[in-house]
């Protein structure tokens, strides 16, 4: 434990005080210098850089691979994409926590998270520069560091986020922990394992019942919104587990979701994906982000770790049919190589940042995809539109 000195600079009232006064007795009313009490642990880097932090999730040792966001807002959003799952985010917008969590459990009118991306926090770990207890949302019933503690997540405030960020930008892919006092824990490769299969769905689940389309919707950890969406816009959703065979079920279109992890462990789903692609369906097939990925390889195409990953949510996109460029809401670690898609095939949108991929589409047949998150929220909506099954252009 180590005690360290916080400065009350935010008063709510002159009467009550902020909500750490009136956890510490200060009823005076006016702000003051305190002390608390926080556990301190360390952040690991796989090269033995080691990096002290304050403990205000739960007080338990992980590992993880190591990723950053840009975002400045939509933590409760990026903390329950079931994409990051086995990940420690860094989030590099240095305050967070200060606009609260939402109640993460209410459910929408089709029984999907009102609020959030999914039913749980899927990071390991979460690190910040500065984290504000003191939070103020017209939506938010209790504090980040309440609701990783729920979750039993760890996370860590007092790391300097910027000189991290720029370590997994010179080194590209870092494993990583968190480790308590007398919690050892061993530095281990999430992306080793095939973790679509620890995400998706076990059984089949309709959403939107009588809708006019049937959507078939392959769950590699979809986020909520994405499902919301799509019912939005006509579908009778039919979410699938991820190795759920596709030839043998009727649809009017085909979706492939996001999720965690190397696209090309998730042999049995690209070889579900290539048999639809050689089936000459007539009917659509649209991915996002591990969508993109996977039909892509069912394609026959390549994918490759990226230097750093793109996660943030003003990443500048083209779509090289029409030149019109999207700011988007992206998270991926993974790239697939423009250059390796087959005859037949093209690039659809590419990221004018960094030139990667970032969406294929078929040049004959109504197959495309979004590496981007064309969807997402926190962010902006521009590209909602593009879940249009009649096509983008
Ligand atoms: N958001 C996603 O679907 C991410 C896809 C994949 N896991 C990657 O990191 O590239």
């Amino acid at each position: 434990m180590t005690k360290i000195l916080l400065a009350c600079s935010v008063v709510k009232s002159l009467r009550q005080g902020c909500v750490v006064c009136r956890k510490v007795g200060n009823t005076s009313g006016w702000p003051r210098l305190f002390s608390v009490k926080a556990q301190t642990a360390h952040l690991v880097l796989e090269d033995g850089t080691r990096m002290k932090g304050f403990s205000f999730g739960h007080s338990g040792s992980v590992a993880g691979e190591l990723v950053f966001n840009t975002g400045l807002v939509g933590y409760p959003e990026a903390l329950t994409d079931p994409s990051y799952r086995g990940q420690i985010l860094t989030l590099t917008y240095p305050i967070v926590g200060n606009y609260g969590v939402p109640n993460t459990q209410e459910l929408d009118e089709l029984g999907l998270r009102k609020h959030v991306e999914s039913a749980n926090i899927q990071v390991s770990g979460l690190l910040v520069q500065d984290y504000s207890n003191e939070y103020s949302h017209w939506n938010s019933v209790k504090s980040l560091g309440q609701w990783l503690q729920e979750e039993k997540v760890p996370a860590l405030f007092g790391i300097d986020t910027r000189m991290l960020t720029k370590i997994i930008r010179d080194k590209g892919t870092v494993l990583a922990k968190i480790e308590f006092d007398g919690q050892p824990i061993e530095i281990s490769d999430p992306n080793q394992k095939n973790l679509i299969a620890e995400v998706s769905t076990k059984e089949i689940k309709v959403f939107g019942k009588g809708n006019p389309i049937k959507v078939v919707a392959v769950d590699c950890g979809v986020k909520h919104n994405i499902i919301r969406l799509l019912v939005k816009q006509g579908a009778e959703v039919h979410l699938v587990p991820w190795d759920q065979d596709l030839l043998s079920l009727d649809y009017d279109g085909l979706f492939i979701s996001n999720g965690p992890g190397d696209p090309s462990l998730a042999e049995t789903l690209i070889n579900n994906v290539r048999k639809v692609l050689e089936s000459d369906r007539p009917q659509p097939v649209f991915g996002i982000c591990m969508g993109n990925q996977i039909t892509a390889l069912a394609a026959g195409a390549k994918s490759y770790k990226l230097p750093m990953g793109n996660r943030g949510q003003n990443q500048p996109v083209l779509n090289v049919m029409t030149g019109q460029a999207f700011i988007t809401a992206q998270n991926h670690g993974y790239g697939i190589d423009s250059k390796s898609l087959p005859a037949g095939w093209s690039p659809l949108f590419v990221n004018a940042n960094d030139g990667t991929n970032e969406g294929i589409m078929h040049n004959t047949k109504p197959v495309f995809t979004a590496q981007f998150h064309p969807e997402a929220k926190g962010g902006p909506t521009d590209t909602e539109v593009i879940k249009d099954f009649d096509g983008v252009a």
